[in-house]
């Protein structure tokens, strides 16, 4: 392979066939299996949309209602579970405590034959245990024992109660499913192409998923959404932004939260955010950072527009999480939370027409070196 065909990052090189979402990058268009992203927001749940992108179809009202005691059902995670999280360090990072306890259930559901009974047990276990080990590790690093869930309420209810103890306003709830739904899936993104390496493997889905996990966790992908709270409070008022922002693409640094490889647009889902962003505040009141944050916006689209940079997801989805009363360093975990329905989503449509993944490269090494013993080398 000539040097020229080789892309750094993979720019624009089609990894997989896939039928599961679409984005255009210039129109600022995202839509699961051909639904508009601002349709499901304003209609769908995140349960349904997570039977959507993994079976392929909206589902019928039984076939829901079966997904959803399934996953209810699944909410409880055996004790050795439990005592692993207790033995971590609780100043680690949540996203590290994640992809343990992800790959740590694969010790107890060992790979079994893909038959629909075998894939229907897999996603809906992931789905419903991600949150619960999310939420155990939070109380259990404060000292504190796990709060069991609550099967009275849904899948997004139950995880904020789980995380505080106490029972959502129904309409924050619904929010933070909105937020659930907007980070669902994202075509070949870095975890989802990771999650598609491990998978082509035949690994253990457990592992396949932790391997998604821990590609989310970087800075430059899952993990800048607490990235951009920080930046937030570093620069700690709007007369900071511009000097900041001057300073930081100066020193040739990134904006957190800005730019993609795919929109050269605002993110469709910033969009959403930032208005999510706009009524909590209406009512729960305004929050300085959201002022910051806006600016941010403003400068960037000035200093880094012409080069198609612009909020991405991670931007916005801090300042709604924050409100929501969820700490910073779970940011990252709620994402993987909804990127879990994305990623089971892929692992099925690998397995179902598999190859293994082996790309080539381009080698730019010696040869027919001779091997110095370790005496002459100098
Ligand atoms: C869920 C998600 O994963 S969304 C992405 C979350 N990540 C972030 O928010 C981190 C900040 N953003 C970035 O680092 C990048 O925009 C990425 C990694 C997301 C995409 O990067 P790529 O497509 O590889 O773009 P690349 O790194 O080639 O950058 C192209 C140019 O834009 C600049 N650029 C890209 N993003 C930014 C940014 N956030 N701030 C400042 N400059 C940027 C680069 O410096 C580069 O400039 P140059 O051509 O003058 O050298
Ligand atoms: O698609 C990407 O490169 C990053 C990603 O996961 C997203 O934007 O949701």
């Amino acid at each position: 392979m000539a040097d020229g065909e080789y892309k750094p990052g993979l720019e624009g090189v089609p990894a997989t066939r896939s039928n599961i979402s679409f984005v255009d990058g210039q129109a600022g268009i995202l839509e699961y299996r051909g639904i508009p992203i601002q349709e499901l927001t304003a209609h769908s749940t995140f349960l349904e949309t997570a039977y959507l992108l993994i079976f392929g179809e909206l589902p019928k009202q039984s076939d829901l209602h079966s997904f959803e005691q399934a996953i209810r059902g699944h909410r409880r995670v055996k004790y050795r579970i439990r005592d692993m999280i207790k033995s971590f360090p609780e100043s680690g990072h949540p996203m590290d405590a994640l992809q343990t306890c992800v790959a740590g259930l694969g010790l107890f559901y060992p790979l079994q034959e893909m038959d629909p009974n075998y894939v229907f047990g897999t996603v809906t276990r992931l789905l419903s245990k991600l949150p619960t080990m999310v939420a155990m590790f939070h109380q259990m690093r404060q000292g504190n024992d796990p709060i069991p869930p609550d099967d009275s309420l849904d899948h997004s209810a139950n995880f904020l109660y789980m995380l505080s103890g106490k029972k959502p306003d129904p309409w924050l709830a619904r929010i933070f499913d909105t937020c659930l739904i907007l980070h669902a899936e994202h075509t070949v993104n870095a975890s989802t192409f990771a999650l598609l390496v491990s998978a082509s493997t035949l690994a253990n889905p457990y592992s396949t998923l932790a391997t998604a996990v821990g590609t989310l966790s970087g800075l430059l992908h899952g993990g800048a959404n607490q990235e951009v709270m920080m930046m937030l409070r570093q620069i700690g008022s709007v007369e900071n932004v511009r000097s900041f922002i001057e300073d930081k693409l100066a020193k040739k640094q990134r904006i957190m939260g800005l730019g993609h490889r795919v929109y050269k647009v605002k993110d469709p889902r910033a969009i959403t955010l930032q208005r999510i962003a706009e009524e909590l505040f209406e009512r729960y009141g305004r929050d300085k950072y959201y002022d910051i944050a806006v600016e941010i916006e403003r400068v960037c689209e000035e200093l880094l527009g012409p080069k198609g940079i612009y909020p991405n997801v991670d931007f916005y989805s801090g300042l709604v999480y924050a409100k929501l009363g969820i700490p910073e360093d779970l940011f990252t975990p709620v994402f993987a939370i909804a990127r879990a329905a994305g990623w089971l989503a892929h692992w099925r449509e690998q397995l179902s027409d598999n190859r293994l993944f082996r790309p080539t490269q381009v080698y730019t090494g010696e040869r027919h070196q001779r091997y110095i013993p370790l005496a002459e080398r100098g």
